[in-house]
């Protein structure tokens, strides 16, 4: 997971996904499924993706009552991805469950896939927040409580923008994922994401994986936009 670049495939199908990937010549990603694909294509998608070395975040946000989100998580594990995550304002009873239906449906021997808890999406803004969730608290303050209940529920760490990473490490350790998506260049377009920032920010904060999708997935050239997010990922650790 540490210092790992995440490739959101947000496609429409499995076919789409071949046409992207083809290019990289079986390199080994770390990829993430979305509802757009996963309700799509379905548990096949993951086995493709497994059965050709890749990382899988499987990203479907559960939020539901415990004993569903439980169930649903008994049924993910058998899935053997690498992250799973669930919404923290689901509550820390739910997030509780997903863990125990994550043990429940890991084989024996097997590690459960780590899970994670969505904060605040990096497409929300501090304002609204306040006018729409009737949150009233500043965003960083949401995004550490959430992250805290997380914590406390047996999470392995949250999804938050890379402007929440710093607190969230000097709060709950280094040992919390902070997995951020929101991640631009300079030049990118900001598109729909609200609390955004580049990989050498989110570097020096620390983060433990950024996503990147759009800028990658919809360039000309997948392979040296991906090299090139990589580079300047890896350029500030050094
Ligand atoms: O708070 C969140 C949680 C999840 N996402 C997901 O990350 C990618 C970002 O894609 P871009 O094209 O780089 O904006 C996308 O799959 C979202 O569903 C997020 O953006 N923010």
């Amino acid at each position: 997971m540490d210092n790992s670049l995440i490739i959101a495939l947000d496609f429409a199908n499995r076919n789409e996904v071949e046409q992207f990937l083809q290019p990289f010549n079986g390199k080994q990603l770390f990829v993430k499924v979305g509802m757009e694909l996963f309700y799509q294509e379905g548990p096949g998608i993951v086995h493709y993706l497994k059965d050709n070395g890749h990382q899988i975040f499987l990203d479907l946000k559960l939020h539901d009552i415990p004993n569903t989100v439980k169930s649903a998580m008994r049924g993910l594990a058998r899935l053997e991805c690498d992250l799973v995550n669930v919404h923290a304002a689901g509550g820390k009873e739910m997030m509780t469950a997903a863990i125990e239906g994550l043990e429940a449906g890991t084989a024996a021997g097997h590690k459960r896939p780590a899970c994670i808890a969505v904060t605040q999406l990096t497409s929300t803004s501090e304002e609204q927040m306040n006018k729409e969730q009737l949150i009233s608290v500043p965003l960083e303050t949401s995004v550490l409580h959430y992250a805290s209940l997380a914590k406390e529920a047996g999470l392995d760490g949250v999804v938050c923008s890379a402007w929440e990473a710093l607190p969230i490490r000097e709060k709950l350790g280094d040992s919390f994922y902070t997995v951020t998506p929101g991640i631009r260049m300079e030049e990118d377009n900001t598109g729909d994401q609200k609390r955004i920032a580049t990989p050498e920010f989110a570097r020096e904060a620390g983060v433990s994986a950024i996503v990147v999708g759009r800028s990658i997935t919809r360039s000309k050239d997948p392979v040296t936009s991906y090299e090139k997010w990589v580079n300047a990922w890896r350029r500030v650790q050094l």
